[in-house]
């Protein structure tokens, strides 16, 4: 369909729909999925494992470059791994979650994964998707297709609450599920290191009142509308 294979990024708040959104993309359009939050996460789960103080942004720092973080990019079945050991349910628990703002705001942890993300994307064979909140201003400023997804903070944190109490016993509340997402989208968009942020080129969608499904085939649309207006090779 394209003259190299296609780069789609897809940013913005947590709960808009970015993963749900870019693994079905993915999955449709034969594409690979990346998933640049479970590396933040991954990163995190080991700094809490080793005992480093995650709000010592120097501590941080000293050892950003010591795990061996690798994602599985297979939007059916992606996979995270530290070391070797296989990290998808640890990286989703609240001491994770509430850790994550302060190691990903710390310039040497953003510049290793960074890389990562840069290096996955380069060799991806059939295009990839790649979610986060920095993907089109700073990861992959020439992505051929940049999507910002937004919607409200009540229906945001309605869908997160409900994913963890599908998933998670004993899961916070919607009001406090509300309050940390808040908090964090805060502590993402105020960083000074590439911040949660829409790209100038990047086409934003709000998905408050839109289905998954709408999303997705609202993206799709973008994604094929883009790989007909390449060059042919
Ligand atoms: N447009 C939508 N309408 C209703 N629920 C949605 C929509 N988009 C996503 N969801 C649900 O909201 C939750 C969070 O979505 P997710 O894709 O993980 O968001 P993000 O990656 O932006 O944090 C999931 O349970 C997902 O199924
Ligand atoms: N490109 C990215 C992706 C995530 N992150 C950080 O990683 C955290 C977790 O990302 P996530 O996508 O798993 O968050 P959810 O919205 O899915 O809970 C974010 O709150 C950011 O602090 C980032 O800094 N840059």
């Amino acid at each position: 369909m394209s003259a190299h294979p296609v780069i789609v990024a897809i940013d913005g708040p947590s709960g808009t729909g970015k993963s749900s959104t870019s693994k079905a993309v993915a999955a449709r359009l034969g594409m690979g999925y990346l998933d640049t939050g479970a590396q933040y996460r991954a990163i995190t789960w080991w700094m809490l494992s080793n005992g480093v103080d995650v709000n010592d942004p120097a501590a941080v720092a000293a050892v950003a470059g010591k795990p061996e973080i690798i994602s599985g990019t297979d939007p059916l079945a992606p996979t995270i791994t530290v070391d070797g050991t296989d990290v998808a349910g640890p990286i989703r628990t609240a001491e994770v979650t509430g850790a994550v703002s302060a190691v990903s705001a710390v310039p040497a942890v953003r510049t290793r994964i960074t890389e990562l993300q840069r290096t996955i994307a380069a060799e991806a064979p059939a295009g990839i998707v790649v979610e986060g909140r920095d993907i089109g201003t700073t990861v992959l400023p020439g992505a051929d297709v940049k999507i910002f997804l937004t919607a409200d903070p009540e229906a945001r944190a309605a869908r997160r609450s409900g994913e963890l109490r599908g998933t998670a016993p004993g899961a916070p509340d919607l009001a406090a599920t509300r309050e940390a997402l808040i908090k964090r989208d805060a502590a993402d968009s105020g960083r000074t290191t590439s911040p949660l942020a829409k790209a100038d080129d990047a086409t934003e969608l709000d998905t408050t009142e839109l289905t998954l499904e709408q999303v997705i085939s609202w993206v799709i649309t973008v994604v094929e509308d883009a790989g007909r207006k390449q060059p042919r090779p």
